[in-house]
């Protein structure tokens, strides 16, 4: 569940859901964990070579793609900032909706060298509009008929 600070992010990203004209708004980190359930497994829907991708479930019931870049690449500022300004460029109706985006360095505790240290970790998040059948790579690959004639098995 999320608090009531975050209410007004809520309402901005359940805006931009309704209206496709509407342009992607920057959402906080702690939004997208609380949506995602934390970036549980049971809301995970996929993985690409740059991240992960969960399932954002809205207050509303609504649902959202929310894509997590994998912290192990060094993803520079300005080539996230040529992916979001590219992403939010492009809008048609055959192309997923891109909501908006996270970037965000939290300070966190952690051990190094037999010390404990504040590291710099880095969030960067994309959100797109859901798309219940998933890839169309793996939606055509389950529903298409299999053209390639008989098989023959020894
Ligand atoms: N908007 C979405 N709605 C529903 N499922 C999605 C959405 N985006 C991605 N997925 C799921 O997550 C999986 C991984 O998506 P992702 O975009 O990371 O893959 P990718 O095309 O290999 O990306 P990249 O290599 O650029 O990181 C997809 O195969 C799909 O199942």
């Amino acid at each position: 569940m999320t608090d009531g600070g975050q209410s007004s992010q809520l309402a901005a990203l359940e805006k931009v859901l309704l209206d496709e004209t509407a342009d992607p708004v920057n959402l906080p980190f702690s939004l997208l964990s609380s949506i995602t359930g934390n970036f549980s497994e049971a809301q995970e829907i996929g993985r690409g070579g740059y991240g992960a991708v969960y399932r954002g479930v809205l207050p509303s019931g609504r649902t959202v793609a929310v894509k997590q870049l994998f912290e192990r690449y060094e993803i520079l500022d300005k080539n996230f900032e040529s992916e979001v300004t590219c992403l939010a460029g492009v809008k048609h109706k055959n192309t997923v909706r891109f909501l908006g985006y996270c970037s965000e360095t939290q300070q966190v505790l952690m051990p190094y060298d037999g010390k404990r240290v504040l590291a710099d970790v880095r969030h960067r998040l994309l959100c797109f509009e859901y798309m219940p059948r998933g890839c169309l790579a793996d939606y055509l690959s389950m529903h298409l008929v299999d053209f390639s004639g008989p098989h023959i098995t020894k």
